[in-house]
């Protein structure tokens, strides 16, 4: 089995622990590259030898059933798992050539550059304003009112939520729908200029019309940004995702071109588990 077997064709998915990646010469276009990756919670190893390139400006999305390392693999890639004392890592992951784990990385520089969504809508306790202005402030994106205006509108705008909240900018978050707060949380997100955006079950707390928009948003979002998002909706991978990498027992599965593993997925536990047989 050639180790940088091709994700492209759908034909070669390289064994488990084996680098998936479409081929060497096209990694310019790589957002992160993870090699040989295990993490344990204590003495419980989470993440498997992993290895995978995700690719810039694409969705790709994290499936698998409960408790298979999805999570804890999408927090390896900003550092998140950090604050969780017991985790222990082991292996290289990297972000533009940048080896995220070094010492010398900035956490914060690099969670700005890689920006997170999460299941439940979470503003901060502030005005709509408020929660898109505050982090690019500290960033020293922007110091004047009239920066800040702009940079509020044209995160709200990216986004989708402007129209809606253009009059009462200065209203609580937390007074917004749960489809909308889920907007203002990306807007939170994109508004400090990542080049990544994370997001974990960002529409299992949403109604069928919230979670549309959402969907629709991450097709408009991967213009500018490169989205990683776990889901436990099949549709919805199917829907959004140009890639799609399959977790079991936290290893990688099978990873490819989404359409390519929901119309011939090549591993049989991949299979069972996008026609529902387990998960
Ligand atoms: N903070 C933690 N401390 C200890 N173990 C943890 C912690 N977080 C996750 N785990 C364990 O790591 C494994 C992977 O969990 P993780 O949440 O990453 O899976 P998941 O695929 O995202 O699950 P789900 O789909 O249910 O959200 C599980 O066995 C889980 O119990």
């Amino acid at each position: 089995m050639n180790s940088h077997a091709t994700v492209m064709n759908g034909q070669q998915t390289p064994a488990v622990g084996q680098p998936y990646t479409r081929n060497e010469a096209a990694c310019h276009d790589l957002s992160f590259r993870v090699r040989d990756l295990n993490l344990w919670y204590g003495k419980n190893q989470a993440l498997k030898n992993l290895n995978i390139d995700l690719f810039q400006k694409n969705v790709t999305a994290l499936i698998g059933p409960s408790g298979c390392g999805k999570s804890t693999f999408l927090r390896c890639l900003n550092r998140m798992n950090d604050l969780i004392p017991s985790v222990r890592t082991e292996g290289l992951v990297e972000m533009d050539g940048l080896d995220v784990n070094a010492p010398k990385m900035d956490e914060v520089a690099l969670r700005r550059r890689v920006g997170m969504v999460f299941q439940k809508p979470n503003p901060f306790p502030k005005s709509i304003f408020e929660n898109i202005a505050y982090a690019p402030r500290m960033h020293d994106l922007v110091s004047r009112k009239a920066e800040q205006e702009e940079l509020v509108e044209k995160a709200l705008r990216d986004a989708g939520l402007w129209n809606e909240v253009k009059d009462k900018l200065h209203e609580p978050g937390t007074s917004l729908s749960g489809g909308q707060q889920q907007r203002l949380c990306i807007a939170r997100a994109i508004a400090v200029q990542p080049d990544v955006i994370l997001m974990d079950e960002p529409t299992s707390a949403l109604d069928p019309i919230s979670t549309a928009t959402i969907e629709d948003l991450m097709d408009k979002l991967k213009e500018k940004f490169t989205i990683i998002t776990v889901t436990h909706n099949m549709q919805q991978a199917a829907r959004v995702a140009d890639y799609t990498a399959f977790f079991h027992l936290g290893e990688i599965i099978e990873y490819n071109d989404t359409k390519v593993m929901f119309s011939t997925p090549a591993q049989k536990k991949t299979e069972d588990y996008i026609s529902g047989r387990y998960g």
